[in-house]
């Protein structure tokens, strides 16, 4: 089963992006996504690059956001994908069934049409505002995922569902309680200067009610 913590990489620039990325695996992350938007393929690639590697060294699954072709070409563990990315079937028909696919929703039906084309977990937002992406869809709140979250079991509907969109320590607890999986998150800890305290806190939270 997937990590509960996803970090989604922030950076203008390959440097800043694997310096972030290098902080977040040192501070515990063990799954990274590598999204370095509106950047040329030359430096998408040289980024991926050196990502790979680095997260085998601390053994973290590394996925690519949007780029189908980067994902392949660099044999990365998968890719996220958005509502007007690249279709989840068309993904998996082209990457394989090895490769993990996530996609985007911010409705039910959204999560239906995924699970239909093979999509392996979902990333269910905004929760609220963030300046970390343009162009949010509607946010959700806690009773947005709330209803998903029981439609999708009323509909016996199993797929990891992971809350993404300004999230903060103090989300965690209520987020769980909807039946989400886990969260994906940027900008708290990119920006934070006690990565290894937070990772650790959100990670106590996430898995409070695991046994192991
Ligand atoms: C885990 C996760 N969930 C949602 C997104 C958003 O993807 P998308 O809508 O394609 O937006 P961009 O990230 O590409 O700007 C995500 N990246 N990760
Ligand atoms: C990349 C992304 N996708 C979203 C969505 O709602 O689909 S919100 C978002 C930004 C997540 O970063 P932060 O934790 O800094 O808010
Ligand atoms: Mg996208």
């Amino acid at each position: 089963m997937y990590s509960k913590l996803q970090y989604i990489s922030q950076g203008e620039t390959i440097e800043k992006q694997l310096y972030n990325i290098h902080q977040a695996l040192d501070a515990g992350c063990n799954w990274v996504q590598m999204r370095f938007k509106n950047q040329t393929q030359k430096d998408a690639f040289t980024l991926a690059e050196a990502v790979k590697p680095l997260c085998e060294k601390y053994t973290a699954n590394f996925i690519v956001n949007d780029d189908l072709h980067l994902t392949k070409e660099i044999d990365a563990d998968g890719i996220h994908l958005g509502l007007t990315d690249t279709k989840i079937d068309e993904a998996r028909a082209f990457l394989g069934t090895a490769k993990v696919i996530g996609g985007t929703a911010n409705t039910f039906e959204d999560i239906e049409n995924h699970v239909k084309n093979g999509c392996d977990y979902i990333g269910l937002g905004p929760f609220r505002f963030t300046n970390t992406k343009e162009k949010l869809s509607p946010i959700l709140g806690l009773s947005g995922y709330f209803d998903i979250l029981q439609k999708l079991k009323k509909d016996k509907l199993e797929i990891p569902v992971y809350a993404i969109g300004g999230i903060t320590l103090r989300d965690v607890n209520p987020l769980m309680e909807t039946g989400i999986h886990g969260i994906a998150i940027s900008g708290i800890i990119t920006e934070s200067d006690e990565k290894e305290k937070l990772i650790q806190q959100l990670n106590e939270k996430l898995y409070a009610n695991i046994i192991v």
